[in-house]
């Protein structure tokens, strides 16, 4: 069946603990969020390829035969990755972002900023993708929008939703994997192979947005719900308390590029000192797994509580040490221990968001008053429930109004 339209979303994500040093093996607690990207593709004979992601103000077109050229560089590289994809069994063939190509790609968009900016990242991830898997048939003419209910460059995993997006629906029209809703369908999930594969192209997404992702940003983007992460192995969290929990975005501008290279630099200069923060983070993430374990098979008390505060402060000072910190971080933490809450930065820090945990008993006359507190920082603040679903496919009316619009206007 040939993809004439396709509407695709995937999740945001907070990590509880363990961002960065997830990067260098340690193990994440990470968790979607209900507020998603989404991307809508159109097939058109117009011989062009458009893509509008008006989240970055970033619109751009190209005609068919100024990309046909590019595909020569790709094809050698397409012998070996379509074997490996048909056989599945070589995912770390597949996972490896090929720099010769991006190289090439970098020049095409005429980006020369060696940490490129949003846009160019955004469009590099397009075409990498596009091109490996139409470069060796016909370039197919289409239309990509996508818009987003996360911040992007926030710490809330837009680039890894971006991605999922991308993955899912340009594997769709090469009919590596099939669309998978039916006609009485609103929304319908892919089987865990395609996930899988649809997880293995998204993360060369993160890849050139990132650099050195660890891949825990696209698994919850990919699968959804609470997930514990450890060196690329996914591990679902079934039995989990319902926590709520405050995002706060500082609006602080910055690149997790930029942030996951730096502690990098920190770990090559100091070994000795850093690796040994690394791992009290890895005993963090999996105390706080123990807790959330046990408040599923205990009545749930203060005391429990009490320690998932403890190691919110504990690896918030972790992040700091790290150099991931940002003096509005440190405020907003001060701003909710104020009123008695604990909070860390989520994500690669450096400013973007912060996660608060908010206890059962918290008053909400006490949360609305410590919004407003954070709100005249000059933050964004929304409480959000977590674990909304992974990748989907959806029928256009169980979108937002409001999305549809958007995506309606390119
Ligand atoms: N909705 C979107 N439209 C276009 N590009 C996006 C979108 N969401 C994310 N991106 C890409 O991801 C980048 C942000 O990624 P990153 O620095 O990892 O921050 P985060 O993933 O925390 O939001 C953006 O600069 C852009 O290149
Ligand atoms: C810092 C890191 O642990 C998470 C980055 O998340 P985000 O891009 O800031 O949403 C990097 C990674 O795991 O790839
Ligand atoms: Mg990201």
């Amino acid at each position: 069946m040939s993809v004439e339209e396709l509407l695709v979303s995937a999740p945001g994500k907070a990590i509880l603990h363990g961002e960065h040093a997830v990067v260098h093996g340690k193990v994440a607690l990470a968790v979607s969020l209900n507020l998603r990207t989404y991307l809508r593709l159109k097939a058109t004979t117009t011989g062009k390829v458009s893509i509008n992601l008006p989240n970055i103000d970033t619109f751009v077109c190209w005609d068919l035969s100024e990309l046909q050229p590019l595909t020569q560089y790709f094809l050698d590289v397409l012998c070996c990755l379509f074997s490996n994809l048909l056989l599945l069994g070589k995912r770390d063939e597949i996972q490896r972002v090929d720099g010769e190509l991006v190289r090439i790609l970098r020049k095409f968009v005429g980006a020369t900023n060696e940490n490129l900016d949003s846009c160019d990242m955004a469009i590099l991830a397009f075409l990498y993708i596009y091109f490996l898997l139409f470069a060796s048939s016909e370039l197919p003419s289409l239309t990509v929008s996508v818009w987003s209910e996360l911040p992007t460059g926030a710490g809330l995993g837009s680039s890894a939703a971006y991605s999922v997006c991308l993955a899912a629906a340009l594997l769709c029209l090469s009919r590596v994997i099939p669309t998978p809703l039916k006609e009485c369908d609103h929304t319908a999930r892919w089987c865990q192979e395609d996930l899988e594969l649809i997880n293995s192209w998204a993360f060369q997404g993160e890849t050139i947005v990132h650099g050195n992702p660890s891949g825990v940003d696209n698994a919850v983007g990919t699968w959804g719900g609470m997930l514990r992460f450890l060196a690329g192995k996914i591990i679902p969290l079934n039995r989990v308390p319902l926590l709520r929990i405050l995002l706060t975005n500082t609006k602080v501008p910055r690149s997790t590029k930029v942030l996951v290279a730096r502690l990098k630099d920190k770990m090559n200069k100091f070994p000795s000192i850093m690796t040994p923060v690394l791992d009290s983070v890895n005993a963090i993430s999996c105390q706080c797994e123990k807790v959330l374990s046990e408040m599923t098979s205990q009545p749930i008390t203060g005391e429990h509580y009490n320690i998932l505060e403890e190691l919110i402060d504990i690896n918030q000072h972790h992040l700091n040490v790290m150099g991931v910190g940002h003096p509005t971080l440190d405020m907003l933490c001060r701003v909710t221990l104020a009123k008695g809450l604990h909070s860390k930065l989520t994500g690669a820090g450096g400013g973007g968001c912060a996660i608060t945990l908010l206890r059962p008993e918290t008053h909400s006359m006490v949360v609305q008053n410590m919004v407003q507190d954070l709100k005249d920082c000059g933050f964004d603040c929304w409480e959000t429930s977590i674990g909304g679903p992974g990748v989907q496919q959806h029928s256009p009316l169980t979108v937002k109004q409001e999305i549809m619009e958007i995506l309606n206007q390119y």
